[in-house]
């Protein structure tokens, strides 16, 4: 049974059609990629997988329950989890607080509870050492590191990652994405959209491709990149 997964779902800005009838499919413990060209609707897809956005039509399941009426605070609270391309974390608190934050408001916990939840996410994001700082004081990767914390210390089921390689020289890269490996092997599910084809790579089992609000393509990565409709569609974006 599929984990997550959307049918026909439409998504329309006034008489803009962003998402024109999607049919995902996540399987519970797989990693799955999605890319496309600039303005394919991936990150509105995210939305409407996870709340923030309304689909105009269509159904989101998740565990085999129709949740497309679930707030996104509910669907965190049931294990979907976010990041965000541009990540928002609160400057002013340390490190330590802004995943404390997540933990209560994301999953719901309080006391001691959430800060034990809090630090474990830090721990498994390799900040355990840093959860005092000042958030506005860390590097760029730390900060990924950080919204990975916020998204662990909700207790997600799956986690989706929203373009979170993005900015990184090729060093740093290499370190996120040896650690979304590792939260693949603990059986996170993952759906990962990225435009750094080659870190998507070393983490996915399977790959989408996504253009002009539809999918083109998807199946191995191998299978999805010889796909001649893949690269017309890169090649189209790029000129566009
Ligand atoms: N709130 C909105 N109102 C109107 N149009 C929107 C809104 N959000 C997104 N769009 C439009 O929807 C289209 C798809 O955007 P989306 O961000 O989902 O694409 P994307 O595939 O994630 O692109 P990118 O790779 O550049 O992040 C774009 O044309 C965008 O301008």
């Amino acid at each position: 049974m599929d984990l997550l997964s959307g049918t026909r779902i439409v998504k329309r800005f006034g008489s803009l059609a962003v998402l024109r009838g999607v049919d995902i499919s996540i399987r519970r413990g797989e990693a799955l990629g999605v890319v496309g060209p600039n303005g394919a609707g991936k990150t509105t897809l995210f939305g409407v997988l996870a709340g923030t956005l309304p689909a105009s039509e269509g159904q989101v399941f998740f565990e085999g329950q129709d949740i497309s009426a679930w707030p996104a605070a509910t669907r965190c609270r049931h294990g979907i989890a976010r990041t965000h391309q541009v990540p928002r974390p609160f400057l002013g608190m340390s490190v330590l607080e802004n995943t404390l934050v997540a933990a209560q408001h994301g999953a719901g916990m309080r006391g001691a509870a959430a800060l034990q939840q809090a630090q474990q996410a830090l721990d498994r994001v390799g900040l355990g050492a840093l959860s005092a700082r000042p958030t506005a004081t860390l590097g760029l990767l730390d900060r990924k590191r950080l919204e990975l914390a916020r998204t662990l210390a909700t207790q997600p089921t799956v986690l989706l990652l929203d373009e979170i390689g993005g900015g990184l020289t090729e060093g740093e890269l290499h370190q996120l994405v040896d650690l979304i490996g590792t939260l693949r092997d603990d059986g996170l599910t993952i759906v990962w959209i990225e435009h750094v084809l080659h870190a998507l790579l070393r983490v996915i089992d399977r790959l989408v491709c996504m253009d002009a609000g539809a999918i083109l393509a998807e199946g191995t990565p191998n299978e999805v990149m010889a796909d001649p409709r893949v690269m017309s569609a890169y090649l189209g974006g790029a000129a566009a």
